[in-house]
């Protein structure tokens, strides 16, 4: 063989052998996310195995063959209870079924989503059965709400934690040890569990007198190290099943991953629990995302026109943020855009914090704008709409932010801002987290789909079965004009700039890459925009064409883009690129008008609101929505109810002996001025629009919290 020969089978034999290297990449890549899913699987089907453990789906128990839907001898008192003290007419889904399995003596796991009522699960029961019961709850805040919220409706609960005066704790303990004194709930920290001694001691006695009623775990999945949330305190909480084997516990959390919830049946040393998995769906939550402008200062224009024009009335939101610094700059340009908006994350002192998630929680912050730090506590029912200012980190992060909105039921929306080349600052984050790479293109994945069910995304992730979007997500309602193009040609330019740049040992951002890609698309006659280049490049990373690779300086990390192992695939037309591209954006408003909860629509909603927000500074500041519900307003607005009877037939006897004759007061006025023809205060009829409360002009911006809580 001569040397050219020789030669020219060597370069067509190492041409072959890269081939083979980039197949074998991409195959050890799905070997890699094939093991995740195989241990995900695997703690699925020990979950089903699981001994007793009845699995359900959305409340019909199955497993252990026991009907909790059916007829016990607490029915009459658990529905006095439900209606007359809570103040809530009928159970959501899964509700009694748990409630009747606590009451039956049973550990159970509640999975149920965000706002989906599982306060109630645990409530009802220590309500309905003799002495105490015992709540961990991981926040301070969670758990001041709770004891307030049970406080103003006369239940005798209270709380261990750092805040609490020797005297509240002598009180506690007198209530543990010789039960002298009424307690029904009593809410601690997990720290109280692993560190107090004294606690644990007074808990047993209270356990030996037969007074420990039931133990609830909430926020369960903060036992995991999967979770979110982990607490390591909250691994030692095993002590409570072990100590008290008699007394039902029940976990509770809104985290739908099957990893966490086969390691929290662990730690919690539950094995036999009954397990009442409820839907992940949200179904009252509009979810859209929007093509996000490179210059901020329209992104935020645009977040401020949204929310004047969807929330005039005050309703309340949060935005997310990347970082501190642009959640600060955030609050205050929305703030001079004339929006009531204070900011918080981790860098604030924890007093700053408290004092802004006060002011919003009181409806006198429209809007907070915060990084993740506003997480876990935030219990606000009637929280209007959420909006992401950039991407979230994964679908989990994205389900469990967005759905802050609508707690309380009530029609609401999520809005993310999308750019794609928002992704490099968030991958340089995570890429070091287990699958945190993978996590972060499956929302991305989610952010440019225009034409998938967003609500199908989440099915998809939780591994359930598909269910009916209503239209109640912008690619279901057709918001937005799409047209799909093949973008092989672009898409093969890109690559060769990436080959060229490796073969000199040279790298280039995603950035960097798109303009370089404007000059060089000239000869192919189609220009792809710079938000559709960078959305290409997104594509191509997504697809496997490309691939993200990080560098690491003393202060930062980069984001790079490389050629990934399908690239040859793309550049030898075996594989074709295509892209959803936006012809026309709507404005954002434009696609949920009929499915928007426009609260405050009549004059007797707005009399109602303010007269909440009065009794609530008058009973010393628990929050509005503690002394009535934005549903309990709207059901009295409908029944306009003439005396204390019909009104107790609405919102249960607690709260109409209460508040029952200011309520009755503000009606009879409402429906005197209403046949007058104007209102109590003169300015408005019935069914008449309420003028939007929003200050037309504001002197000065109050995106920073001022000591006043006024
Ligand atoms: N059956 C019901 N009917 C009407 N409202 C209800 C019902 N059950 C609970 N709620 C209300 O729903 C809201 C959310 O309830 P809750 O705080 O228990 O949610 P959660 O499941 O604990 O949510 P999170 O995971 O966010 O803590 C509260 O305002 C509560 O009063
Ligand atoms: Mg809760």
């Amino acid at each position: 063989m001569e040397a050219e020969g020789i030669l020219q089978e060597l370069l067509t034999v190492e041409d072959e052998l890269r081939d083979v290297q980039d197949q074998i990449k991409a195959l050890l890549d799905r070997q890699e996310k094939l093991y995740d899913r195989q241990s995900e699987l695997k703690a699925l089907f020990e979950a089903c195995e699981g001994n007793d453990a009845a699995a359900t789906e959305n409340g019909a128990p199955s497993g252990s063959g026991f009907d909790y839907s059916g007829s016990f001898e607490w029915d009459a008192r658990a529905d006095d209870v439900r209606f007359n003290v809570f103040g809530i007419s009928n159970y959501r889904a899964n509700q009694r079924e748990i409630i009747n399995a606590i009451m039956s003596g049973k550990d159970v796991l509640v999975i149920m989503a965000a706002g989906g009522g599982k306060s109630l699960c645990y409530q009802l029961p220590s309500i309905l059965r003799d002495g105490v019961a015992l709540v961990v709850s991981p926040l301070l805040s969670l758990i001041q709400d709770q004891v307030m919220g049970l406080t103003a409706l006369g239940i005798p609960a209270s709380m261990l934690t750092s805040t609490t005066s020797k005297e509240q704790e002598k009180f506690t303990y007198k209530a543990l040890e010789k039960g002298e004194t009424t307690l029904k709930i009593l809410y601690v920290t997990p720290e109280k569990i692993s560190k107090s001694k004294r606690f644990m001691s007074k808990l047993e006695k209270c356990h030996h007198a037969g007074r420990l009623s039931l133990i609830a775990v909430d926020e369960a999945h903060c036992c995991s190290q999967w979770g979110h949330d982990f607490r390591p305190d909250y691994k030692n909480l095993g002590i409570l099943k072990t100590q008290f084997p008699s007394v039902p516990v029940v976990a509770l959390t809104a985290t739908a991953t099957r990893k966490v919830q086969s390691d929290l049946v662990d730690m919690l040393m539950i094995p036999k629990c009954i397990k009442f998995v409820s839907t992940v769906n949200r179904p009252n939550l509009f979810y859209m995302v929007r093509e996000k402008s490179s210059v901020a200062k329209v992104v935020v224009d645009e977040i401020a026109e949204y929310i004047k024009e969807s929330y005039p009335n005050y309703e309340s939101g949060i935005v997310y943020c990347f970082s501190r610094k642009e959640c600060e700059q955030v609050a205050k340009e929305l703030s001079e855009r004339g929006i009531s908006a204070g900011y918080y994350h981790a860098d604030m002192e924890t007093n700053a914090r408290e004092r802004v998630h006060m002011q919003w929680s009181k409806n006198k912050l429209q809007v907070i704008v915060g990084t993740v730090a506003f997480g876990m506590g935030i219990n606000k029912p009637d929280v209007r709409f959420v909006i992401h200012h950039s991407l979230s980190k994964s679908m989990e992060t994205y389900y469990q932010e967005s759905g802050r909105a609508g707690r309380d039921g009530l029609p609401s929306e999520c809005l993310l801002f999308f750019r794609a080349a928002d992704l490099p600052r968030q991958s340089s984050m995570v890429f070091y987290e287990n699958a945190g790479l993978q996590n972060l293109y499956d929302i991305a994945y989610y952010c440019l789909s225009k034409r998938q069910c967003r609500r199908g995304a989440f099915f998809r992730h939780f591994a359930e079965d598909l269910q009916e979007c209503n239209g109640m997500c912008d690619n279901c309602t057709s918001v937005n004009d799409v047209e799909e193009r093949d973008v092989s040609e672009h898409a093969k330019i890109m690559l060769s700039i990436l080959q060229g740049l490796e073969e000199k040992d040279q790298r280039m951002t995603m950035l960097q890459l798109v303009d370089k890609m404007k000059t060089m698309q000239k000869n192919l006659g189609s220009d792809l925009k710079k938000e559709e280049l960078e959305q290409l490049v997104l594509r191509l990373i997504l697809d496997r064409a490309l691939k993200e690779e990080f560098s690491h300086t003393a202060y930062a990390t980069n984001a790079y883009v490389a050629t990934g192992p399908l690239a040859k695939a793309v550049l030898q037309g075996k594989m074709n690129i295509r892209l959803e591209i936006l012809k026309k954006q709507k404005p954002v408003t434009g696609g949920n008008k009929s499915t928007k909860h426009s609260f405050m629509d009549s004059g007797l909603e707005f009399e109602l609101d303010e007269l909440r927000k009065q009794l609530s500074s008058e009973n010393g500041g628990i929050f509005p929505h503690s002394i009535w519900t934005t549903q309990q307003i709207t059901a009295i607005c409908a029944k306009k109810p003439c005396d204390m009877k019909e009104l107790e037939s609405i919102i249960g006897k607690l709260k109409s002996e209460k508040y029952g004759n200011r309520i009755l007061e503000v009606v009879d006025k409402y429906k005197s001025s209403d046949q007058s023809g104007s209102t109590s205060n003169g300015k408005k009829k019935s069914g008449e629009k309420r003028p939007s409360k929003r200050p037309k002009t504001i002197n000065h911006p109050i995106y920073v919290a001022s000591d006043e809580d006024a």
